[in-house]
């Protein structure tokens, strides 16, 4: 039977950042489910001189360790004008809404989450307390309080943060974002969003590849499907299941650092360490209370821009609730096609309020974003069906003939039917706490050796659901086997 010292269970940045760490002494074997490295980094190609990421897109904190490598390799967009460029708001109706209005809303809905954390710290400890409980409320006492807005413009406003920051937190629903502990999260230190180059986050992958000594050591469309503790060897049997070769194969181990993310644990948690009673019991709640969301990108990729030069970014503000633009005969001819109920174009629509407008390349390109319900909605259709409604949405806001500039690429994420992913990232839910990220972290010691470190962006214990994350739990939990091995 095969043996390693250390089986670092997926190859996503947290894996590869471990095997970086393990180095050419330690004797390990890196298995991967899938058949690329890099797992929710996902960087790719959507034009001639131009890669694009359907995962993380920003690099968070220019202070973080992460930053570093990023800044050395190169991939960071220095992008002096920025400053100066400004989002498009727009109505159902075509109408413009000044950028300052909107910045001032920003504004709003961040001190809403500051008084809603100051009210909820006051609230019976223990007890949870929702986002939607108080923000939205709170934001809404605001907006009446300032004679800037229009009355008929609150609703759209709040229902936009909302969508917003249900794209962010990466939630099912603000009901169930918990909002103590969201407001007791740290962002990485440092500037908080960071764009990359043209060439995505893929160097940091091959980087970080590039320390793992030979191919002999990956093992890429392999699944960890079964981990016991062998106590008389008091080594660990790591079942492996082969998808191409359609195998079986068993492997011996000291210690796994394990990877994987919530919501594929979620899943598989109780299958594969079915034999080790103690470590189900210890992890468990965590598992079951902390929430792991779906966000998703509709990359549309176009010849010639038909926004505003000078835009970075595309709001829709949904001011009249049940509207539906006028479909294009494309958009009929794909619905009757798919024998596709209409509602879903609503859906889709009505889920859309936010673009950015990609900076680092002439290529006109806009990332649109979907969070919440509408994020698993767009899983189930085809990329052409759904970026084609987002391009009508934002061509009927924007008042533009949508046959005149049809996109010439579309691409879409599908976080959450990737069974080896089963969506996006973590984040803190009414029924789960700080404890629960710490019995997450814990490490399992069946004998008094820590045996598996876990390790990946849920295990963080300030900025979980980031690659720095991602990083410095697959470093740290490297670093505590190579202090037991020595
Ligand atoms: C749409 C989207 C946008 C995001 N935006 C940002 C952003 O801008 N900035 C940011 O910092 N973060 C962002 N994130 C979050 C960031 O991508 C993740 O936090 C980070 O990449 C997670 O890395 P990881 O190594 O912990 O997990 P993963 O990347 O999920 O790696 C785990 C690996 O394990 C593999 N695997 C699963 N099960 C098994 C098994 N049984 N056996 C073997 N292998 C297995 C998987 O295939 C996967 O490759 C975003 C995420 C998404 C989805």
């Amino acid at each position: 039977m095969e043996y390693a010292q250390v089986i670092i269970v997926g190859g996503g940045i947290s894996g590869l950042a471990a095997a970086k760490t393990l180095g050419h002494a330690v004797k390990y074997v890196l298995i991967e489910a899938q058949d690329y490295l890099g797992g929710r980094v996902l960087t790719v190609d959507a034009a001639p001189d131009l890669a694009v990421d359907m995962g993380a897109q920003y690099v968070l904190g220019d202070k973080s360790a992460l930053y570093k490598i990023c800044d050395e390799l190169k991939m960071l967009l220095d992008d002096d004008d920025a400053d100066d460029d400004e989002a498009v708001v727009v109505t159902t109706d075509g109408k413009t809404i000044n950028s300052e209005l909107m910045d001032k809303a920003t504004d709003f809905w961040e001190r809403s989450i500051d008084d809603a954390e100051d009210k909820s710290d006051g609230q019976q400890s223990g007890l949870a307390v929702s986002f939607a409980d108080f923000v939205p409320k709170v934001f809404q006492r605001r907006l009446l309080s300032c004679s800037l807005f229009p009355r008929e413009l609150f609703g759209p406003i709040t229902d936009y943060f909302m969508k917003s920051e249900m794209t962010d937190a990466n939630c099912i629903s603000l009901s169930d974002l918990n909002l103590i502990e969201y407001s007791n999260y740290e962002d990485p230190p440092g500037e908080y969003e960071n764009d990359l180059k043209y060439t995505g986050y893929r160097p940091l992958v091959n980087y970080l590849k590039s320390f793992i000594p030979n191919d002999q050591r990956i093992r890429l469309n392999c699944e960890v499907v079964r981990v016991k503790f062998l106590s008389t060897e008091r080594k660990l049997s790591v079942e492996i299941h082969d998808s191409q070769k359609q195998q079986k194969k068993t492997m011996i181990c000291d210690h796994i650092i394990w990877t994987t993310s919530l919501g594929y644990l979620k899943e598989h948690f109780h299958r594969i360490f079915a034999d080790e009673h103690d470590l189900l019991r210890q992890k468990q709640n965590a598992i079951t209370n902390i929430g792991f969301g779906v966000l998703n990108k509709v990359i549309l990729i176009y010849k010639k821009k038909f926004w505003r030069q000078s835009a970075n970014s595309i709001i829709l503000l949904h001011t009249q609730e049940n509207h539906l633009f006028e479909m294009s005969d494309t958009l009929r001819q794909l619905l009757s096609n798919g024998s596709i109920d209409p509602s879903v174009v609503q859906e889709v629509a009505h889920g859309l309020s936010y673009c950015d407008v990609l900076p680092c390349t002439d290529i006109p390109v806009l990332v649109c974003w979907f969070g919440g319900p509408a994020a698993i909605t767009i899983e189930n259709f085809t990329e052409q069906f759904i970026g084609q409604i987002c391009h009508e949405t934002i061509c009927s806001y924007l008042k533009i003939d949508q046959d005149r500039y049809p996109p010439v690429r579309v691409l879409k994420s599908g976080w959450h039917n990737n069974k080896y992913t089963r969506g996006s990232y973590s984040y803190h839910s009414v029924r789960s706490s700080k404890q629960d990220g710490k019995q997450l972290r814990i490490p399992y010691a069946p004998d008094g050796i820590q045996r598996i470190l876990f390790a990946g962006e849920a295990t963080h214990e300030q900025y979980y659901a980031s690659v720095n994350a991602a990083f410095e739990t697959g470093t740290q939990a490297a670093k505590k086997i190579l202090s037991i091995i020595n």
